[in-house]
């Protein structure tokens, strides 16, 4: 092929260049072969977790190595492709903006800098969390997956909407990889220590731990905190190690599934360090297996932090012009996946779920005929007779002594909090019979529709004041979303209290705002004054709202990456 180096022409060749934290990497991605050849130099520190300061140390050595390395492989290709080699050999250079430790970003910044001026090529300035996703989206094949970042910083649920990536669902507290390399601390065990957990799991048996997921968010430190603990009061590591990741997994899983279940998807992409995790990918392809959906997870080397994946979205940015002029490539240490705009999709539909059609209809699920069966994410329900049949069949991805646990305690709270809510006033089904052991509840049948099929203030606004009553009677729903709001002319139900606790901590109650909010951001083009309607509401009725609201505001500033 004979080369033109201009931007309007697609890319031949793209040097990657990666160094968020430990892993000093550089890549070429050839475009034509669709060939990724990654040079990695690890940092691995003496004793305990990743130092900054160490680690940026590490990028200044290992970084010009591994370019150079890199480079020379983008030279014998473009010999090989007989281009001029007095031209270069890459048509630009992209490099990784951030999310990531700030000291190791600038220095990756800069000599991705001092690169692509010696070229004379353009810098693209690559999200690393969206690399971790696209690359696997890359490799399937997939048009429009749902994605899991499983990674050591991060772990959060992704889909793809109206030419952005929407966060569905995300750590409330620390990275997957993090909670578990400081667990691993505890038991001085050397750094990263994922692997050892894996390693050290496959001898052991199941003990209870905590398993704590709130509509899609997830949060890891009541179970690191109980992990520690077990082991100071002398269980086994091997039991814990495998319980740990048992929950852990399960957790991300089951939010997984709930991802696709709201946006309607049948394909999951799996990103991050931590899906290198035999487990962890067992789990998620037997969940994709047994809703029908396609699983892919990338191999190892695109898994784990590395610059091919830098180079492969750079390559794809650079198709549509997304290059950066030297003086705006400052880095970004909290980048956000959501901040991106999506270009090299552009070509695409609105998106993959959530969009009104002509008609005004949002998806197509209604519990509402007779005999009609809907798939939740958890349960089948089954409408007969005025009535409403849910039951929790057993989920076996995960442990079997897990999955009786939370289908029973999950079937039995949702019973008795749905009478609960009615007894404070909030309208609710009637629960006719319960049996938690089988996890089969029995309602009445309640509205007309999904309040996602009829998204307006007045409805909202009413989500508002039934949660801020549920708060001040001492309990929280779980999981507010626009799938788990029924509505009728005049009335506006709560159902689906499986996930529901008593709590009186603001945290607990600013959290059901918070799943409420990503919910109407994931179902509504104009989320913002609904939300607002919700808030206003919620402030007015609730005792406490304020309290409650300022932690709102709390937690949505959490879960950014560092
Ligand atoms: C911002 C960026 O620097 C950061 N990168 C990162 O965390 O490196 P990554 O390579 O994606 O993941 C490393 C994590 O992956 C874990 N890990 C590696 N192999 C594992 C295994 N077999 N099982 C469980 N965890 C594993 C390690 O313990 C470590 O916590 C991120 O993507 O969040
Ligand atoms: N009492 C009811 N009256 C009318 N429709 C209902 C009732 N309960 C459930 N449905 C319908 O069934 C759907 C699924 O129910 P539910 O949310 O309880 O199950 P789920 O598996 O927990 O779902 P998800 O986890 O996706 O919210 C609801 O969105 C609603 O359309
Ligand atoms: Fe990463």
């Amino acid at each position: 092929m004979v080369s033109t180096a201009t931007a309007d022409a697609d890319a031949r060749r793209v040097l990657g260049i990666e160094g968020t934290a430990w892993a000093a990497s550089a890549a070429v991605y050839d475009v034509e072969a669709d060939d990724v050849t990654i040079e990695t130099d690890a940092y691995e520190p003496d004793s305990g977790g990743i130092h900054p300061r160490e680690a940026a140390e590490h990028m200044r050595e290992a970084i010009p190595q591994v370019v150079e390395q890199a480079l020379d492989i983008a030279r014998e290709q473009a010999a090989d492709a007989g281009e001029d080699p007095e031209e270069s050999p890459v048509d630009a250079v992209a490099f990784s903006r951030g999310p990531g430790l700030g000291p190791c970003l600038r220095i990756v910044a800069t000599a991705a800098r001092a690169l692509a001026q010696r070229l004379s090529v353009p810098l693209v300035g690559v999200n690393h969390m969206v690399a971790h996703l696209e690359i696997g989206r890359h490799r399937s094949g997939f048009s429009a997956p749902v994605c899991l970042n499983a990674s050591g910083a991060n772990a959060h649920v992704l889909g793809y909407r109206n030419g952005r990536y929407r966060v569905l669902g995300e750590t409330m507290d620390t990275g997957v990889g993090n909670a578990i390399d400081k667990f691993t601390r505890h038991l001085g065990w050397s750094h990263p220590g994922g692997p050892k957990v894996e390693q050290r799991a496959s001898e052991g048996e199941y003990v209870d731990l905590p398993y704590v997921v709130k509509g899609m968010d997830f949060s890891f430190s009541g179970i690191m905190s109980a992990a520690k603990q077990a082991i100071d009061d002398g269980e086994a590591v091997e039991d814990v190690c495998y319980s740990l990741q048992e929950n852990i997994f399960a957790m991300l899983t089951e939010v997984a599934e709930r991802a696709l279940s709201l946006t309607d998807a049948d394909e999951l992409v799996l990103g991050g360090g931590v899906g290198q995790n035999d487990r962890l990918r067992e789990m998620l392809g037997k969940m994709c297996d047994q809703r029908g959906a396609d699983f892919f997870a990338p191999e190892p080397r695109f898994l784990r932090d590395n610059a091919g994946m830098i180079a492969v979205l750079g390559a794809k940015m650079y198709d549509t012009g997304e290059t950066i002029p030297v003086e705006d490539s400052r880095v970004r240490p909290d980048f956000r996946p959501d901040e991106v705009v999506v270009t090299w999709r552009s070509g695409e539909a609105v998106g993959s779920w959530g969009g009104s059609s002509d008609d005004g209809t949002v998806g197509a699920r209604d519990g509402g005929g007779a005999g009609e069966t809907v798939q939740g994410a958890e349960a089948t329900v089954t409408v007969e007779d005025g009535r409403v049949r849910k039951e929790r069949h057993p989920r076996t991805y995960r442990h079997p002594t897990l999955d009786e646990r939370l289908r029973t305690e999950r079937t039995r709270e949702e019973a008795r909090l749905t009478s609960e809510a009615r007894r404070v006033g909030v309208p609710t089904p009637v629960v006719h019979d319960v049996d938690p052991k089988e996890g089969v509840l029995v309602f009445e049948r309640v509205g007309e529709r999904d309040l996602r099929e009829d998204l307006t203030i007045d409805r909202v606004r009413d989500v508002g004041r039934h949660l801020a009553t549920i708060h001040d009677a001492g309990f929280v729903h779980g999981d507010p979303t626009t799938r788990n709001v029924r509505v009728a002319d005049e009335r506006t139900f709560l159902i689906d209290f499986g996930l529901g606790y008593y709590t009186d901590h603001a945290e607990d109650h600013a959290m059901d705002l918070h799943v409420l909010a990503q919910s109407l951001a994931g179902t509504a083009d104009d989320a913002e004054p609904l939300q607002e309607a919700a808030e206003d509401a919620y402030r007015d009725a609730s005792e406490r709202g304020e309290q409650v609201l300022d932690r709102l505001r709390e937690v949505e500033g959490r879960g950014r990456y560092q």
